[in-house]
């Protein structure tokens, strides 16, 4: 069996080379010659899956080591009969994370309390019921806007997504619909974008084009009245570079780079694969145990100094910020290179729940709200 796989998939020989030969590939640049004698393709998100691709070769399997699809021709797929899976899930915890680390800087920057504030998240999924079980731990109140979840449940908890964007922090957890009744291309747009109110923080780590980048840069430079964190941008990897400049934290797509959510694509689609071949589940990644991971927090009862004091142990954010606008010096033709690097030789981040917290110094409501974001408290 010839399987040809994004070299970005982690461990991906060792998972699928009990099946056949693996040939690894860049994933912006896999074309129909290399798969047309393959029998399997896994991809992440920066390969095209369509007929332009798959027609005329042999595969019969495609998946996704991701939990976005928006590249994926599954309409295609389906009839052509090849049977697709995706990595649902499996970074859900490392957006959350992301989100919340984002949260803590802007708020520690603008000297705001996390009590009292309220967050829209737009799109309440797999990612978006972690973030606002997250934002609850921190004292943030929350607004969900998911249409096709009201429409289902008809639970009256689903507001507007005016509402949402009238929040003091708003955050984009959908798919990337191209059209329809649920569409999210540019679901923030020169029309709503006014709704965000002066000093509101917006996160976009959905997909670039869940907002219209030019109305987001005319918004900003016109006046900069709100904050903003982008980890995904229209035309990856060559994004709009004044906008990169005037963003407060701005970052390659990944959002989802924690370890574990790595490592778990990998778990998710070999999974999906045994299921389809009929076979036995063999492989499991090393997800190695985390030494020297206990971090000793300054006493304090602002709760936003303690998490940036805590993050500061385990993920601060500014650094992939700082290493994405040093690619501000570079040309246009160098730029997208550098950010498809930044992506591929990112560092080891680990998840919350890796981390040991010494409890000592803590008040017991900031030790439940550590337990909720998944610390372990010693
Ligand atoms: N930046 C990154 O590294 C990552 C980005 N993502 C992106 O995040 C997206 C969301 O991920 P999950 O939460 O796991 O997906 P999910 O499928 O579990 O949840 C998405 C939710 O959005 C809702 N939705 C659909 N259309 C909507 C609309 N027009 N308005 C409001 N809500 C709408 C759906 O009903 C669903 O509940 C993915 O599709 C992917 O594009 C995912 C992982 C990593
Ligand atoms: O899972 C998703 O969806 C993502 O956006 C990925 O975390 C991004 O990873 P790549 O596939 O672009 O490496």
């Amino acid at each position: 069996m010839l399987i040809i796989a994004d070299e970005n998939i982690p461990q991906v020989k060792k998972a699928f080379g009990e099946f056949g030969e693996v040939k690894l590939f860049h994933g912006r640049s896999i074309t129909q010659k290399d798969v047309i004698d393959a029998d399997v393709l896994l991809v992440r998100s920066i390969t095209r899956v369509d007929k332009d691709l798959l027609e005329g070769t042999n595969v019969k399997f495609v998946a996704t080591a991701t939990i976005g699809t928006d590249h994926i021709d599954k309409d295609y797929l389906n009839k052509a009969g090849i049977r697709f899976a995706d990595a649902a899930g499996c970074n859900a915890y490392s957006v959350a994370e992301y989100v919340v680390s984002a949260i803590t800087e802007i708020f520690f920057r603008t000297g705001r309390p996390f009590q009292g504030s309220a967050l829209g998240i737009v799109g309440y999924g797999n990612i978006g019921t972690k973030v606002d079980a997250f934002a609850k731990a921190l004292g943030v109140d929350t607004i969900l806007n998911d249409p096709p979840l009201k429409r289902k449940t008809g639970d009256s908890k689903f507001k507007s997504l005016e509402e949402a964007l009238n929040c003091d922090i708003i955050t984009f957890h959908v798919p990337l619909n191209k059209g329809g009744m649920d569409n999210t291309v540019h679901l923030l747009n020169e029309e709503n974008i006014n709704i965000i109110n002066d000093g509101s923080l917006l996160i976009n780590s959905s997909r670039g084009a869940v907002v219209d980048n030019h109305a987001l840069k005319k918004a900003l430079i016109k006046n900069k009245r709100f904050n903003a964190v982008l980890d995904v941008w229209e035309n990856e990897p060559a994004i709009d570079r004044e906008l990169l400049d005037i963003t407060d934290i701005a970052t390659p797509h990944i959002a989802g780079y924690s370890y574990e959510g790595k490592l778990n694509s990998t778990l998710f689609i070999y999974n999906k694969f045994c299921e389809y071949a009929g076979v036995e589940k063999k492989w499991k990644p090393d997800y190695m145990q985390l030494e020297d991971n206990i971090i000793m927090p300054r006493k304090t009862e602002n709760n936003v100094e303690l998490m940036k004091n805590i993050l500061n142990n385990i993920y601060d954010i500014n650094d992939d910020s700082l290493k994405l606008k040093e690619g501000l010096k570079l040309s246009d033709e160098q730029f997208p290179r550098y950010f498809d690097e930044l992506r591929k030789n990112y560092r080891i981040r680990r998840e919350f729940f890796n981390y040991k917290i010494d409890g000592s110094s803590l008040t017991g409501e900031q030790i439940e709200m550590l337990k909720s974001l998944r610390f372990e408290i010693i």
